[in-house]
């Protein structure tokens, strides 16, 4: 609440803090991930989200001083012809139903096709998301062409908003963060504004599973324990794989950290999941493994390569 707010003066605060989530979709190689990039301006914005949020796979996040546009990924959507295919439009569905405003990229330079009226009509089914449709790649179409693509997008229904744009070109990129931003609820920031590089985060991801591997354990292990993310890989599922290694000193510690059967290690991957999934707003794969690295805290080679 403002301070005119407080007061009781009616006037409207000048401009509001707006936030909300929006998808991009489109037939394969419209410019939806080139959008995405362009917009948030790096490959990708991790932020810690703030408990209120939901879990998504969040692509990336546009932070202004009037608001906050989060970007979520969706698989495309796919005429189903197999189980993956039914499967993924299970996932499209759940993510397409629950944000407030989605996308429609179709590029200016390719006629408007059988694929792109499939998808616009699929957006029938989430009544609850404001539609946009965004010509991508303008810097590629002459004036001719562009005009002609947005009086055919103009037929297909009736839109929120229109914007041609080129990521390429950053032409009419602002345009289109303004419009998307217009269309998103009043809210305050639903995720932190700073920005945490790749390489704190894997730190941050590493004492997760830290704390998990100690949650529950006996007094003389913590300090022989040590957490390392080994290795990161974007998933075709959508996933984010995650292999990271748990360390220990001696090899009776091995057995106690992953317990009998794994036990004790699948309940460790269970619980640092949870806790990097929302440090992260993204579903994610955990390979955990046990290495032993002997008397790690004495060995300047083994402290160096777990980063302390
Ligand atoms: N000239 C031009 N090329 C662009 C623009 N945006 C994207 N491209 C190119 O179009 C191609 C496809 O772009 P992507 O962003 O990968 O498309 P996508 O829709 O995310 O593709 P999928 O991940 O397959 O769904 C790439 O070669 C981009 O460099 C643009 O504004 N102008």
């Amino acid at each position: 609440m403002n301070a005119e707010q407080a007061d009781g003066v009616g006037t409207e605060p000048e401009a509001e803090h707006r936030a909300g989530f929006v998808s991009f979709v489109g037939r394969p190689n419209v410019g939806k991930s080139t959008l995405t990039n362009a917009l948030v301006g790096q490959k990708i914005a991790i932020t810690s989200p703030k408990p209120q949020t939901t879990r998504r796979a969040i692509r990336g996040i546009v932070h202004r001083p009037d608001g906050q546009l989060i970007i979520v990924d969706t698989p495309g959507i796919h005429r189903p012809r197999t189980l993956l295919g039914e499967r993924l439009n299970a996932l499209v569905e759940a993510t397409l139903g629950d944000v407030d405003v989605i996308g429609f990229c179709v590029p200016a330079d390719e006629k408007l096709g059988p694929g792109d009226r499939f998808i616009n009509e699929r957006l029938d089914d989430f009544p609850r998301a404001k539609k946009v449709a965004i010509l991508t790649k303008v810097d590629e179409a002459s004036n001719g062409e562009i005009i002609d693509q947005l009086t055919r997008l103009g037929e297909l229904r009736e839109w929120d908003a229109v914007v041609p744009i080129s990521s390429v070109t950053r032409d009419q990129l602002d345009v289109l963060s303004d419009v998307l931003l217009e269309l998103m609820p009043v809210s305050p920031p639903l995720y932190e504004a700073e920005q945490i590089t790749d390489e704190n985060e894997d730190d941050r991801i590493a004492e997760l599973i830290r704390e998990a591997a100690l949650d529950g354990m006996r007094d003389e292990l913590p300090h022989s324990l040590a957490a390392t993310v080994d290795d990161r890989e974007e998933r075709e599922d959508g996933l984010l794989a995650l292999y990271a290694s748990i360390y220990v000193e001696r090899d009776s510690q091995k057995g106690i950290v992953i317990g009998k059967g794994g036990s004790q290690l699948r309940d460790i991957g269970e619980r640092a999941r949870h806790e990097i999934e929302a440090l992260l707003g993204r579903r994610i794969y955990l390979s955990l493994r046990v290495k032993l690295l002997k008397e790690w805290q004495r060995d300047p080679k083994a402290l160096g390569r777990l980063g302390f």
